[in-house]
């Protein structure tokens, strides 16, 4: 499905529910399958959590997780420990193209047997489960720290816990936080100190609902909205001030652009005052990548030449985040330099008519986008991606006057 997108209003207004976090709710999902006597509230309605929830549940020997990279890398985990059981676990095609040596080399070194179907390093592989009974384990830290989580969420579940020692610079910090904070909610104990995590083992969990706070990242393409508007009023619900998302850090980098929060009892109220609009934005998103994307078409918008940093996991996530952003900024006619870690947008005053932004099944590709209709019209291609993270995008988008149309 393609959409073509416009909004000629100068002011936005609007109340938007947004569903749970998809990185929380994944990690709880997890647990779930672990200690079943634990519930969740305001689950994520991503594709990319409903695939995980069904993989949990098949009895099937092929389990397809489609696009979903951390379900990918949570069930790598879990499967590798849950004894007599064999699966293959595969996804879309770029699910192939993504890394899982370092994590599956983590499993392997306690115990787990683990082979890959195809290319070395990368999905298909094959499961078989087994008791893993080893107590501690080394890894590389800086490619994902997806890698990290997953072994922490089993830890609690193995014979004798388990303790991480993280090798080199610690990348996406805030979602490692975010998996010991889940567990210390459960009731499990575990801590992270230094280049340390240690996870105590859990027998059982004390029956318990646990809420998920609403998307972060979701909410990002609001602040965009908010920025790029003359004036915005904007509610989103629920969100907490204390949120265990690296990704709530938008409300501070959003100040810049003239974008204000206010933390009401379950909702933000974000504000745009006219007039203000920075002269230059530089970022290091090591520790929130998913913003990147975001960020650099707000700036693409408003005419704000940007220089982003830390952004050297985005060549392995559902697109090489790096080549798709410069591809489809400079149809715009901008310029935008890409390193392996880095992008710097030179921006042109005048957007070029009839764009066409193709979003290569990354969900963020076209929610990026789309505040930058409220500056000129264009097409976004294969917009249904969105239902990775964001079912109801679109419709919540139209709720803003966005007119959104097949062409
Ligand atoms: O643990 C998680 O829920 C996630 C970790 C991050 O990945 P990396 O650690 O690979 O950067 C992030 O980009 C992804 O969307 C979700
Ligand atoms: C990178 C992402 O997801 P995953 O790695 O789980 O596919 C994302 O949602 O931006």
């Amino acid at each position: 499905m393609n959409l073509k997108i416009s909004n000629t209003k100068k002011h936005l207004s609007g109340n938007i529910k947004i569903t749970g976090s998809k990185s929380e709710s994944n990690r709880l999902l997890i647990l779930q399958a672990l200690y079943p006597g634990l519930k969740i509230s305001n689950l994520s309605n991503s594709d990319d959590s409903h695939y995980l929830q069904k993989a949990l549940e098949s009895e099937d020997e092929l389990i397809d997780i489609h696009h979903a990279g951390t379900a990918m890398r949570f069930l790598t985990a879990y499967f590798s420990a849950l004894e007599g059981r064999e699966v293959v676990l595969t996804g879309s095609k770029r699910m192939t193209e993504r890394p899982v040596k370092l994590l599956v080399d983590a499993l392997k070194k306690m115990g787990a047997d683990i082979s890959y179907e195809k290319n070395e390093g990368y999905p298909p592989i094959r499961i078989r489960g087994k008791k893993l009974e080893a107590k501690t384990v080394s890894l590389e830290a800086n490619i994902s720290s997806q890698y990290i989580s997953a072994l922490m969420l089993i830890a609690p579940s193995l014979p004798n816990g388990l303790e991480i020692n993280l090798e080199g610079k610690i990348t996406s910090t805030p979602y490692i936080k975010m998996t010991l904070e889940i567990l210390q909610r459960a009731g499990i104990t575990g801590a992270f100190k230094g280049n340390t995590i240690k996870v105590e083992p859990a027998e059982q969990l004390v029956e318990q609902t646990l809420a998920v706070e609403s998307d972060w990242s979701s909410a990002s393409y609001y602040y965009s909205l908010a920025a790029i508007s003359e004036s915005a009023e904007l509610k989103l619900s629920t969100y907490r001030k204390t949120s265990l998302q690296g990704d709530s850090c938008l409300a501070e980098i959003y100040k810049q652009f003239g974008v204000s929060t206010t933390y009401r009892e379950d909702y933000v109220l974000l504000e745009k005052r006219p007039g203000s609009k920075p002269k230059r934005i530089e970022e290091n998103l090591q520790n929130s990548p998913d913003i990147a994307q975001t960020i650099a078409v707000t700036c693409l918008a408003l005419n704000v030449p940007c220089y982003l940093t830390g952004l050297h996991t985005l060549k392995i996530k559902e697109t090489d985040r790096l080549v798709a952003l410069k591809t489809e900024i400079e149809k715009f006619g901008s310029r935008v330099e890409v390193t392996q870690d880095s992008l710097e947008l030179f921006p042109q005053e005048n957007f070029s008519k009839n764009v066409s932004v193709a979003t290569y099944n990354d969900h963020r590709m076209a929610m990026a986008f789309a505040p930058l209709g409220l500056k000129v019209p264009f097409e976004i291609k294969d917009a249904d991606v969105v239902s990775k993270s964001y079912p109801g995008f679109w419709e919540d988008f139209q709720k803003l006057n966005f007119e959104v149309e097949k062409p």
